[in-house]
Order: C-alpha cells, then sequence, then structure tokens
C-alpha cells in the first residue's frame, strides 16, 4: 500500500471517528463495554463465538449494550424482557435485515426472503412461502419422500450394526437429500455442487469478517480476497441454477409426471403473474438459497446435538427409547401420523433447541426509524442482535440454565412458537422462522426412528465426558468435530 492511500485511510478513518462521536453524544445510547479506537469492540470477540462473547460481556454491562464492531454500530439484547422489547413491541421499527457486499452479490440484491429489506417485496415472498412452499399442507405431501429417504437411511444403519457412523455427516445427507427432492424433484444432479456453493457461502458471509466491519473501504474486499471468493460464488450458483433449468426442461419434454416440487410452484406462480413484484428467475434463485440453507443444516444441526445430549445423559436416552418402544410396540411401520402425544421426545428436541438453537443470534435486525428501548435510543440503521441462546440460558428464567434436562419442558406450555421470549430458536414477529413446520416434521421422524429401532453407544474406549462440544463459527451453530455412534439392531419382543 502507498502513502498517500495509507494516508487517505487514515484521514478518513479518524473523520468517520469524529462524526459518529458527534452523533452519539446527542443520543443517549446503551452502555456498553469500553471502546478502543478504530477497531472499537472487535477485540472483545476474539477467541470466543459470537454467541458465547455477546453473553459474557452482557453479564457485566447488562441486557442492552452498545457495541462498536469496526464502523458497524450494533446493539445487543441479552434478556427475555428485553426481546420482547424488539421483537413485539417494536417489531416493525426493527424488520430490516443488515446485508453484506456478499449477501448483495450472491443473493441477487437480497431478493431472498431472509435478508430482503422489510416492504412490500419481502411481504409478498413471505406470504407464498407461507402459504405456498411451507405451508402445513405442503409439507405433509413431502411425506412419501421423508419416508422413502428414511427406508434407505434405516437400510444402512442396519447394515452398519456395530460399527461406527458419523452420525452429523450422515444426517446432513438425509435431510438434505429430502429438501433437494422436495425442492427440484428425484435425481437433481445439482444436489452436491448446491451443498458445496451453500458450505462456502455461509463460511464467507457470516458477518464478522474485517472487510464487513469495515463497509466502506471497499478495497477491504479486495485486499482480503473475499471479493474474489464471492464472485466466483456468484457464478457457480448461476452454473449450477442453468443445469436445474435445463433439468426442469428435460422433465418436462419427457412428460414426467410427479408431485409438483418446490422449484415448480415458484415457475407456477411466475407464470400466473399477476403479483405487485412479477417473480423474476434470480429471485427465484435467491429463494432457494433460504430453502436449502435453512432446510438443511438447521434440522441436521439439531438432530447432531440430540444425539449429544442423549448419548452423554444415559438415563434421558433410556427415558426416551421407552417413550418410543411402548408407544410403536406391534406397529410394523411408523409413519409421521404415529408421531402425536410423545412428549418425552418433545421434551428432548425443546431441551436440544434452548442449549443448542442452530441460530443462537437469530438472523439480526436493523433499525428502521428511532425508537427507544429499555429507554435508551436506537437511532436508525442501528443493527440489533437478539442473543435467543442468552436467553434460553438466562438464570433468571431458567433452573441449571445450562444443564441438559428435558424434564423441565414436561407440565409445562413453554413452547418455540414466538411468544415465549425465554425461549425463541425460530425467533418471534415478523421476521419470525416460515419453516418450523417443515424443519420439525423431519427431526422428529428421524429421530423417533434412529431412537426406536437402534440402541446407540460410543466407540471403544471414550466415554460420554471425552465428548468435545466445541462449536464451529458463522451463523450457524453446529459440533465442530462429528459424533461417531455405533448403532445395534433393537428387536422389539413384540
Ligand atoms: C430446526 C429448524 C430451524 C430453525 C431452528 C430455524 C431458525 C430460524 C431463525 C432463528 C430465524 C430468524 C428469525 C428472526 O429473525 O426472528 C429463521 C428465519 C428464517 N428461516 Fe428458519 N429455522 C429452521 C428451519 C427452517 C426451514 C426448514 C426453512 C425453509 C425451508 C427456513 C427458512 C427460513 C427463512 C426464509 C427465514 C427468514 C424469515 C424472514 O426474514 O422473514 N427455516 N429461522
Amino acid at each position: 500500500m502507498d502513502t498517500v492511500s495509507f494516508s487517505l485511510i487514515v484521514s478518513s478513518l479518524i473523520l468517520f471517528l469524529y462524526f459518529m462521536l458527534k452523533r452519539s453524544k446527542s443520543l443517549n445510547l446503551p452502555p456498553g463495554p469500553q471502546k478502543l479506537p478504530l477497531i472499537g469492540n472487535v477485540h472483545q470477540l476474539a477467541g470466543l463465538l459470537p454467541h458465547r462473547a455477546f453473553r459474557e460481556l452482557a453479564r457485566k454491562h447488562g441486557p442492552i449494550m452498545h457495541v462498536q464492531l469496526g464502523q458497524i454500530s450494533a446493539v445487543i439484547i441479552s434478556s427475555p424482557k428485553l426481546a420482547k422489547e424488539v421483537l413485539k413491541t417494536h417489531d416493525i421499527a426493527l424488520a430490516d435485515r443488515p446485508t453484506t457486499f456478499g449477501s448483495e452479490l450472491v443473493l441477487y440484491g437480497n431478493t431472498d426472503i431472509a435478508l430482503a429489506p422489510y416492504g412490500e417485496y419481502w411481504r409478498q415472498m413471505k406470504k407464498i412461502a407461507s402459504l405456498e412452499l411451507l405451508s402445513a399442507k405442503k409439507v405433509r405431501s413431502f411425506s412419501r419422500i421423508r419416508e422413502q429417504e428414511l427406508d434407505g437411511f434405516l437400510k444402512f444403519l442396519r447394515s452398519s450394526s456395530g460399527k461406527p457412523i458419523n452420525i452429523n455427516r450422515t444426517i446432513t445427507e438425509l435431510i438434505n437429500n429430502v429438501v433437494c427432492i422436495a425442492s427440484f424433484g428425484k435425481n437433481c444432479k445439482q444436489q452436491q455442487a448446491l451443498l458445496e456453493f451453500l458450505d462456502e457461502f455461509q463460511r464467507v458471509n457470516t458477518g464478522f469478517y474485517v472487510a464487513d466491519l469495515f463497509p466502506d473501504f471497499k478495497f477491504l474486499y479486495v485486499v482480503s480476497g473475499l471479493r474474489s471468493k464471492l464472485m466466483k460464488l456468484h457464478k457457480t450458483l448461476d452454473k449450477i441454477f442453468d443445469g436445474i433449468w435445463e433439468e426442469h426442461e428435460g422433465r418436462k419434454r419427457d412428460g414426467e409426471e410427479q408431485e409438483e416440487d418446490l422449484f415448480e410452484v415458484l415457475l407456477r406462480i411466475k407464470e400466473e403473474g399477476g403479483l405487485e413484484f412479477p417473480i423474476t428467475n434470480n429471485n427465484i434463485k435467491a429463494i432457494f438459497v433460504d430453502i436449502f440453507a435453512g432446510g438443511t443444516d438447521t434440522s441436521s444441526i439439531t438432530i447432531g446435538w440430540a444425539m449429544t445430549e442423549l448419548i452423554r445423559h444415559p438415563s434421558v436416552m433410556k427415558k426416551v427409547q421407552a417413550e418410543l418402544r411402548k408407544a410403536f410396540k406391534g406397529k410394523g411401520n411408523i409413519t409421521e401420523s404415529d408421531l402425536k402425544g410423545l412428549s418425552y421426545l418433545q421434551s428432548v428436541i425443546k431441551e436440544t433447541l434452548r442449549l443448542h438453537p442452530p441460530i443462537p443470534l437469530l438472523l439480526p435486525r436493523v433499525c428502521r426509524e428511532q425508537c427507544k428501548i429499555a429507554g435508551y435510543d436506537i437511532p436508525a440503521k442501528m443493527k440489533v442482535f437478539v442473543n435467543g441462546w442468552a436467553c434460553s440460558t438466562d438464570p433468571d428464567y431458567w433452573e441449571d440454565a445450562d444443564v441438559f434436562k428435558p424434564e423441565r419442558f414436561e407440565d409445562t406450555s413453554v413452547d418455540f412458537m414466538g411468544t415465549n421470549y425465554h425461549f425463541i430458536p425460530f425467533g418471534s414477529g415478523r421476521r419470525m422462522c416460515p419453516g418450523i413446520t417443515f424443519g420439525m416434521v423431519a427431526v422428529e421422524l428421524f429421530l423417533a426412528q434412529m431412537l426406536y429401532y437402534f440402541d446407540w453407544k460410543l466407540p471403544d474406549g471414550l466415554s460420554p465426558t471425552d465428548i468435545d462440544m466445541t462449536e464451529t463459527e458463522g451463523s450457524l451453530v453446529s459440533k465442530k468435530f462429528h459424533l461417531y455412534l455405533i448403532p445395534t439392531t433393537y428387536a422389539p419382543d413384540n
């Protein structure tokens, strides 16, 4: 870097800080940890995952904190009471999403649902998602796909009896097969490429990269190599969808009849027209990034953590298997309609989501118009993170908050539908997750069958206390080191 560009950068930073300071003096911003020049609080995140670092800081500085992450001014909410203020009282004022250079480029100008700015386009697409793509009826129509894929999975487990299998990888593949067939029909040749694309996109689009924290300094995208990575990803996604369109045309030409998949639903809606915002092919691609990302990883992460906690807590494993083996006794084939009334399984899933929500900081929001939270000013454009994980492990609301104890959900009406702010794994308010039914059916069905048909143990020489619980980095948090377990086929005595 030459001397002229260096001086330019330093003087722009000084000017930027001067205006930030002047502006913040006239506002009553929430308190927060002391900020260092230029980087603000970035150093306090070093070495810890953001949801953990924010919970630590909140314990010292309170449930509403102002932090400066480079150029990004953000408020962190860490208590159920204030989460309610953000997600209910000020839901509309705080209903925008932040965008990054990456999401702008790869999601075709943020025309998906999760990152689209609050407004009429987002409203139209969320309605299509809720009524057409992810409705209870549509989710039910995919039950054959789930059951067929599960059949293959159970055969694989039987053939692996006595041998260690990688739980996280096999579950991700199973769920991804279901999402892929529901989205694009059988034998989609682009599945692997799409998975690799998502993996890489989630790695580079966390919003916590240095270039994302200093968005005005566009050269950082270039010098860090992020720009070229994102351009490459954008091209890859286009190529994948060229393939998907070709396959779709091929199936139409061959006159193949099958259940209307999600891609066909969107093409039908596009062709029917009459929408305030006509859907383009690029909008369709952006929406499938949401469906693929939302549909695969969140559910497989939940099953992965549930199996991890069950193997660490043998008495819970025994109790949930006893419930399933009693309920399914004498039933030849277990289907989705047999899952009703399995209250302890439900408690195990809820407790897993409480301790290991796949998206612990929910998706961040951006303030659209100045409002007050807990008496503090939240100016327009301020980024707001609700630490859902801090809320669901808040010792004021949960006894032994960090301990896995599914019994706490027995005989309570606490659920994850967005009105109990101490348990919000799917978020709450207008921007709440529209994929709850789609995600939860798969989690319940697959977990129930894995636990009914098989007993599970750790590979020789390992004990439950040896399990490494380290989490991955990124907005989706899964188990960093995959769990290996040995299945043994359970023979019901009828
Ligand atoms: C265990 C399963 C899942 C979990 C824990 C989960 C969690 C979440 C969370 C925390 C949010 C942010 C909510 C907020 O900001 O208040 C979200 C949003 C979203 N989820 Fe999910 N999700 C799951 C499954 C799915 C599935 C299966 C799909 C689609 C196939 C999906 C699609 C979306 C979309 C499109 C949004 C953005 C909504 C908006 O901004 O209006 N999710 N999800």
